[in-house]
């Protein structure tokens, strides 16, 4: 029995795994859920599992991973506020399940640092598919990390098209069902920039090494192209599930715990360059990563304030990508300690909201 403490219960990832226990009772056994403002449907998880401990907000998640004795600690909060906590989870020795990418993102080394080897498990869609397609080759036998993006609501669209579009249109994915910071990412392929930067960190391969590819239907979830000029693909419909199931008790499969792939039916899976153009976020996040020390950190937080501002009506779709731009050429390095981040940080989001301002 595996002992899971959910960090975000209350969220998309949150809820999805608590449905994979949900269905597996007699393999994991939920003895935390954490939220962040949510209390009721957080009582209603704790009281529908069982569960004794609960907590709001990142300093209380820290403390309940303190306290609670668990084998792993699946981190689905939302943002770069999930750093203290995964940084709690490794400090547990507990098996830290990571869909919070920011804060590996934004923590770097710091994060790599803390963890054991294998002590994180990814839970990133993609990140989750190369885990397994590595295990056809030696670390050495790597030749390049293929990450897939299914593009967003916007693929095809030009930089004048993206001009005006709205908020509501960003938040319509076209194969996932995710919240909201998330899914704003993906539409201006940010999210594909961070998991850059997140591939880099737990693969240990780098910038030149990690390419992207626009694969609209999401089956392909990511691959791995080995020195024989072999490339191993990790495919199956697109459900948050099986990753997360994978989290919960690497490396071992749940089983049906997702729907297999139809054959019966015709299949069409394309891939198409990504028009870095109209969307330049992988572009920058390669340039923030090859940067390191606390610019992954700025990048990250100028575009949490910039997405908020977008949603707010307060910048345009096209604003994001251009405040985030500001500010990382703006800025320069502090030491990578997490006082040195947490200060980049603070920083990155005043500058951000000063070209907000200035929009206005
Ligand atoms: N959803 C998906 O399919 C995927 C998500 N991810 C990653 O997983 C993470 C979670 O995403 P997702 O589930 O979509 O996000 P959601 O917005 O759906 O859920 C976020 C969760 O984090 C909690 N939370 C928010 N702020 C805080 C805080 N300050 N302290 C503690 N908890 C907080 C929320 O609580 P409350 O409800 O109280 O606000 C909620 O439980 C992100 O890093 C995302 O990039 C990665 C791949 C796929
Ligand atoms: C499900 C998942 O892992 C998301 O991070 C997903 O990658 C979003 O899709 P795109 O960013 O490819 O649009
Ligand atoms: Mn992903």
């Amino acid at each position: 029995m595996r002992r899971v403490i959910i960090l975000g219960s209350t969220g998309s990832i949150g809820v999805q795994a608590l449905d994979v226990i949900a269905a597996n009772r007699d393999r994991f056994e939920v003895v935390g859920l954490t939220a962040g403002t949510n209390a009721d449907a957080l009582a209603g998880q704790a009281a529908a599992f069982g569960v004794a401990d609960t907590a709001l907000g990142a300093e209380d998640s820290v403390a309940l991973i303190e306290s609670v004795a668990a084998d792993v600690v699946l981190n689905g909060i939302t943002g770069s506020v999930g750093l203290r906590p995964t940084l709690a989870a490794l400090r547990s020795g507990a098996t830290l399940a990571l869909a919070n990418k920011e804060s590996l993102i934004v923590g770097g080394e710091l994060v790599t640092d803390a963890a054991a080897p294998g002590q994180i498990v990814p839970v990133d869609s993609e990140h989750s598919a190369i885990a397994q397609a590595l295990a056809s080759g030696t670390a050495a036998e790597v030749q390049r990390l293929v990450l897939t993006a299914s593009g967003g609501p916007f693929r095809g669209f030009t930089r004048e098209q993206l001009a005006a579009v709205t908020p509501q249109q960003a938040l319509a994915h076209p194969t996932w069902d995710m919240g909201l910071v998330v899914t704003t990412n993906s539409a201006t392929l940010v999210n594909k920039g961070l998991e850059v930067i997140e591939a880099h960190h737990l693969f240990g391969v780098d910038y030149d090494h990690i390419d992207v590819t626009v694969h609209p239907q999401s089956i392909v979830h990511s691959m791995v192209e080995f020195v024989d000029g072999s490339t191993m693909a990790q495919a199956s419909p697109p459900d948050m599930r099986l990753p997360i199931s994978l989290g919960l008790d690497w490396p071992h499969r749940v089983a049906g715990v997702g729907r297999p792939l139809d054959w019966t039916t015709v299949q069409n899976w394309t891939f198409e360059p990504l028009d870095s153009e109209a969307f330049p976020a992988v572009e920058l996040a390669k340039r923030v990563g090859r940067l390191g020390a606390t610019f992954p950190a700025v990048f990250n937080a100028a575009n949490e304030q910039a997405v908020e501002a977008f949603h707010a009506n307060a910048i345009a779709f096209l604003d994001i990508l251009d405040i985030v731009t500001e500010v990382v050429d703006r800025h320069e390095p502090l030491e990578m300690t997490l006082e040195g981040v947490l200060e980049a940080e603070r920083w990155a989001r005043v500058q951000a909201d000063a070209a907000v301002t200035a929009r206005a």
